[in-house]
């Protein structure tokens, strides 16, 4: 994740260059909270940025609380000069994220919440602790806390509530009704709920999963604050009928189920195998496994042999150690950046400036060709030297870098085409034979590689670079490499892949009619 620091200075000067008099209390909380932010202790914006509460938070800042508190009574004094200095830059596209880049942050955390089974109660202190077996463990720990509030759960709460899922929007809005009761029910104009609003969400998902004597009482509880309020009383009446009707047994305790999702098949290994490393066998378990120095009797090998790991014989994965150095791979973060078109994954946009899309994706690439950095064309050398395979265009893509956001990433799929009409083909090689993915980063929780059907993970190695076969000898697609990306808990995720296709390896990778090979 990366937000150029121009853009946060910029955000922060108009904060400066507004004259700002009355209700200055308003603003000066306002600043102080985004600003804290910010500030040094998290060591400059990219690292702060790599903790997902962060990011939510500077994001709902920007996106909800700065436009209420613009469009709030209290900036009266201000009005014109702050609405119409809102309403310049809010127009430059990327500026400031929009609703559905809010929404997607919301449902990144709910992902991570999921993947991780991370328990909501201590996400909402800041901290990442899973519950295994009746103990709350840490999954890791910041060095800061960032807590959210009332209002950052009852927004997490109340996008789980639009999609349905009263799984998700109990627990935040339980958090939520927690924390405005906590704060003594006050509103403060740059939120986006109240005490009332939560407690009105919270009582109709409980009702939803069939909590009926919860919901009466969270209603009543509404109804305190508002009373006035004939929807909420009628609400009350049909919980009350309804609990005469069909009074709970006192052992009913329904446990919530996760929403469905489409890819259920594979999400219990999925999940298993982003949490742990899976269950294969390890080289010190199977003797075939091995850690070796590898020149692959290249010229250019032999004074600085790779340090070669043998992960896996089926599907056969392979991991090169230090394959790129720390400014290699810097250099090629900032030619991705900078370069004209950056693809989104998972969203509407496509082919935009990297800055908007920062925002909005659950991760974005773009693609390098040789001439957009000397760099390049070393690192195909050095592929070629390593595997032996033939990496120049058309045998071979250009290089793809891909940059995850937050909670990003990549569900279970194959590289190699799966259907005869598949776009891949339109480079007349063939298929893509295998994957060269090189770690341009390191991350600082989860983010794992996971190989589904293989059963094992593994974790980012900075720096180093993962290889493995697509196809078949017989030039079939080989249903072991199904693999993921596994959400990134905390960090900044980036990964290049060279993708190579099945042409101009003849010699390399001889074809075999036998299944088996
Ligand atoms: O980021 C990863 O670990 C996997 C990425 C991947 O599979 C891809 O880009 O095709
Ligand atoms: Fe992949």
């Amino acid at each position: 994740m990366v937000v150029s620091p121009s853009w946060y200075h910029l955000n922060m000067m108009s904060f400066h260059h507004t004259h700002i008099t009355e209700p200055y209390s308003f603003f000066c909380r306002f600043y102080a909270k985004v600003s804290d932010l910010h500030s040094e202790v998290y060591s400059g914006p990219s690292a702060s940025m790599a903790n997902p509460l962060v990011a939510f938070t500077l994001i709902k800042r920007l996106q909800s609380e700065w436009v209420n508190l613009v469009y709030s009574n209290e900036a009266q004094e201000n009005t014109q000069a702050l609405r119409s200095g809102y309403e310049e830059v809010e127009e430059e596209e990327g500026y400031f994220p929009k609703l559905e880049d809010l929404q997607g942050a919301a449902k990144g955390l709910m992902r991570l919440q999921d993947v991780y089974s991370l328990q909501v109660g201590s996400l909402v202190r800041g901290q990442f602790k899973r519950i295994n077996n009746g103990n709350l463990i840490d999954i890791y720990s910041p060095i800061i806390s960032i807590p959210l509030s009332g209002d950052d759960c009852f927004l997490v709460g109340k996008v789980a509530y639009e999609q349905e899922d009263y799984y998700h929007s109990v627990q935040w809005l339980e958090e939520s009704v927690r924390l405005f009761r906590g704060a003594g029910g006050e509103w403060s104009p740059e939120n986006e709920g109240t005490l009332e609003d939560a407690l009105d969400h919270l009582a109709f998902s409980h009702f939803k999963t069939g909590n009926v004597s919860y919901a009466l009482s969270l209603s009543q509880e509404l109804l305190n604050y508002d009373p006035m309020n004939r929807r909420v009383s009628k609400n009350i009446e049909m919980y009350e009928r309804l609990l005469v009707e069909y009074p709970p047994l006192p052992s009913a305790h329904t446990e919530l189920k996760r929403p469905k999702t489409t890819y259920l098949r594979t999400r219990n290994t999925y999940e298993r195998l982003c949490q742990t490393q899976g269950t294969q066998p390890r080289h010190y378990e199977n003797p075939r496994l091995f850690c070796d120095y590898f020149t692959n009797d290249s010229p250019g090998l032999l004074l600085q042999p790779i340090r070669r790991e043998v992960l896996s014989l089926q599907p056969y994965v392979v991991l090169y150690h230090r394959f790129i150095s720390d400014s290699e791979a810097k250099s090629i973060q900032d030619v991705a950046q900078t370069g004209v078109s950056v693809y989104c994954h998972g969203s509407v946009s496509n082919s935009t400036p990297y800055l908007a899309l920062f925002w909005r994706c659950s991760l974005y690439s773009a693609w390098l060709k040789e001439t957009a950095h000397p760099i390049i064309g070393r690192l195909d050398q050095r592929i070629t030297m390593l595997t032996g395979l033939n990496v120049q265009p058309p045998y071979a893509e250009y290089l793809q870098v891909v940059n995850y956001g937050i909670g990003g990433h990549y569900e279970p799929h194959f590289d190699h085409a799966t259907s005869a009409s598949s776009p891949l083909f339109r480079l007349n090689t063939g298929n893509r034979v295998a994957t060269f993915m090189i770690y341009l980063s390191s991350v600082d929780a989860g983010g794992s590689t996971a190989f589904i059907h293989a059963n094992f993970s593994v974790p980012v190695v900075e720096n180093a670079a993962l290889f493995w076969w697509n196809l078949h000898k017989n030039g079939q697609g080989d249903g072991d490499t199904l693999h993921a990306g596994c959400p990134v808990l905390v960090g900044d995720k980036w990964v290049a892949n060279k993708w190579i296709h099945e042409y101009g390896q003849e010699f390399q990778r001889r074809c075999s009619p036998n299944p088996e090979e």
